[in-house]
């Protein structure tokens, strides 16, 4: 299972047959709580998506249609409007599936930062793009501030009355947003069943709608996830579920807490999934596993012992599979799984569910809860109202240096780059150099994630995890606003009181953390910070 480190092996060997012995797979098919916790809250009402594809399967010839309108009526672009996990699944399968011919453009708004915004709107036609608005709770703030942008401008180029049809919602049964769209005139509000969370949803309507919308064949997507369910039904050690599971739980209670996921850059965006799933499930109660994803790939001295690696091994990724031996030969622990780039996704989101809900009973976590996640909206929503209040946010506060933050660094650490600005190609690359300088100066792991994404994946980590991270808090000042129709403050406003919200969760509990305003231009801003080190 694993090559390189025996002693990983060799543990991950024992809890395995611990696993098959206490007869785990038989009782995660039961649906038996006690896998996890002696409450069954949250639980039993959390384990739909290991029966995702059979409420789907009936469904499709419904989704079939419902394509089918849409192409015949000539939209051109599809934009998913969601946080977390109602958007990362279908943005692993846009990135990795590209364009369909014959089918409208899939593009993703997960940001409030007014540039990423203005970036979308100026890239569709809103008169013929079908906006899905997902989120599971109907509630979510971002979400629901996007629609009310996006409505104003298909409304402006439609009408108000003909512009619903340009709206499906994909949300639970009895939300706010089922009600908005019943009364706003969506063209269809998909109902998923509540028993399935957030992040466990990407093969039930959460992913399935955005991906056969884009073309992506869906029906091949659920066959490659029904036939690794199959194979997690299985009792014995061979269950490939079970045995990521074993691998993950034991290697973090060995000290080997910073997951390492390498992905050819054919899938590579699944990462952003993987990350959610791990950081939100395992990181809670101040430990838990630190999921690395999308990281510069160096020589095996710039990491730490604290490191287990895991290689999604395509055919032709040779180079990436040299520097993959290189680490096994230093003594790293590497697991490889063989995949064929997208044709295996539906099988690697099931396997990645599985492993991490049976990582969870290994390492005493609730898997299908985020309790941390709720601080930062508490803090955004006060923030909200003293700006309502006063007619301003507090100024964020800036504090200490990149090297500042470094010379804390203790073996064990992880260093995370969390940024408030729109994503963009020049910026990936340059934080991706800062986050290559750390791992050569300091051998600690390192991730970075955009706000306010990260708050709904790795957001939970910072938090509830393990108190090992230094958090380097990147934003740019203030930039043009953009209204939200129908509130008193822009998503220039609720992007800042986002991101002094978690600096100020991070700050009260004592996390170490230095915010830097990378000034008006990011890139530029960027470069300063890697001349300093
Ligand atoms: O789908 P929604 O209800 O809008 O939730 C979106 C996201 O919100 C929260 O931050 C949760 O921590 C995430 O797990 C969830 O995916």
């Amino acid at each position: 299972m694993v090559s390189g480190d025996p002693a990983t092996s060799e543990a991950a060997r024992r809890f395995l047959n611990g696993l098959v012995e206490r007869r785990v797979p038989q009782r995660i098919r039961e649906r038996d709580h006690t896998v996890w916790r002696p409450d069954p809250r949250e639980i039993v009402d959390r384990l739909g998506w290991l029966d995702a594809g059979e409420f789907l399967r009936p469904n499709l010839g419904d989704l079939d249609a419902f394509v089918g309108q849409v192409r015949s009526e000539g939209y051109q672009d599809v934009v998913l409007l969601g946080m977390g996990g109602s958007c990362l699944g279908p943005e692993v399968l846009r990135r990795s599936y590209g364009p369909v011919d014959g089918y409208p453009r899939l593009t993703m708004l997960d940001s409030t930062v007014p540039g990423q915004i203005s970036a979308v709107a100026n890239s569709i036609d809103p008169a013929r793009t079908i906006f899905i608005v997902s989120s599971k709770s109907g509630g979510t703030i971002e979400t629901l501030s996007f629609y009310r942008y996006f409505r104003g401008l298909a409304d402006e180029a439609l009408s108000r009355e003909s512009a619903g049809a340009n709206f499906v919602a994909i949300t639970d049964e009895g939300t706010p947003l089922q009600r908005l769209g019943s009364e706003e005139g969506f063209r269809r509000v998909f109902l998923n069943p509540a028993d399935i969370g957030g992040r466990y949803s990407v093969l039930s309507w959460f992913g399935m709608v955005p991906a056969a919308l884009a073309g992506i064949d869906v029906r091949h997507l659920l066959g490659s996830a029904a036939s690794m369910r199959d194979q997690c039904l299985d009792g014995s050690e061979e269950n490939p579920g079970l045995q990521l599971g074993a691998l993950l739980g034991s290697a973090a209670l060995a000290g080997r807490d910073k997951v390492t996921l390498i992905a050819p850059p054919s899938i590579e965006g699944f990462g952003l999934w993987v990350e959610q799933m791990i950081a939100e499930s395992l990181s809670k109660e101040g430990r838990g596993i630190v999921p690395v994803a999308d990281e510069p790939l160096l020589a095996p001295d710039c990491y730490g012992d604290d490191r287990l690696f895991v290689f999604l091994e395509t055919p032709g990724c040779d180079e990436i599979s040299a520097a993959v031996d290189r680490l096994q030969q230093e003594g790293h622990p590497v697991a490889r799984i063989p995949a064929r780039d997208c044709a295996d996704l539906g099988a690697e989101f099931f396997r990645w569910e599985y492993a991490t809900a049976v990582a969870g009973s290994i390492l005493d976590v609730h898997p299908f809860d985020q309790p941390d996640v709720q601080g930062a909206k508490d803090n955004t929503d006060r923030l909200l109202e003293a700006h309502l209040r006063a007619g301003a946010l507090p100024e964020q506060e800036i504090s200490g240096s990149v090297t500042s933050l470094l010379r804390q660094v203790n073996r064990g650490d992880y260093f995370a780059i969390i940024s408030y600005m729109p994503v963009d190609a020049e910026c990936d690359q340059l934080l991706q150099e800062l986050r290559s300088r750390v791992m050569q100066q300091c051998h600690i792991a390192t991730t970075a994630g955009y706000g306010p994404r990260y708050l709904h994946s790795t957001g939970q980590l910072h938090k509830g995890g393990p108190a090992t991270g230094l958090y380097l808090h990147l934003t740019q000042g203030s930039r043009r606003d953009l209204p939200i129709p129908g509130e008193r403050y822009g998503f220039d406003v609720l992007a800042a009181a986002q991101a002094i919200g978690d600096f100020e969760a991070l700050t009260k509990l004592g996390r170490r953390v230095v915010s830097v305003d990378l000034g008006d231009n990011a890139a530029d801003g960027l470069r300063r910070l890697l001349n300093e080190l």
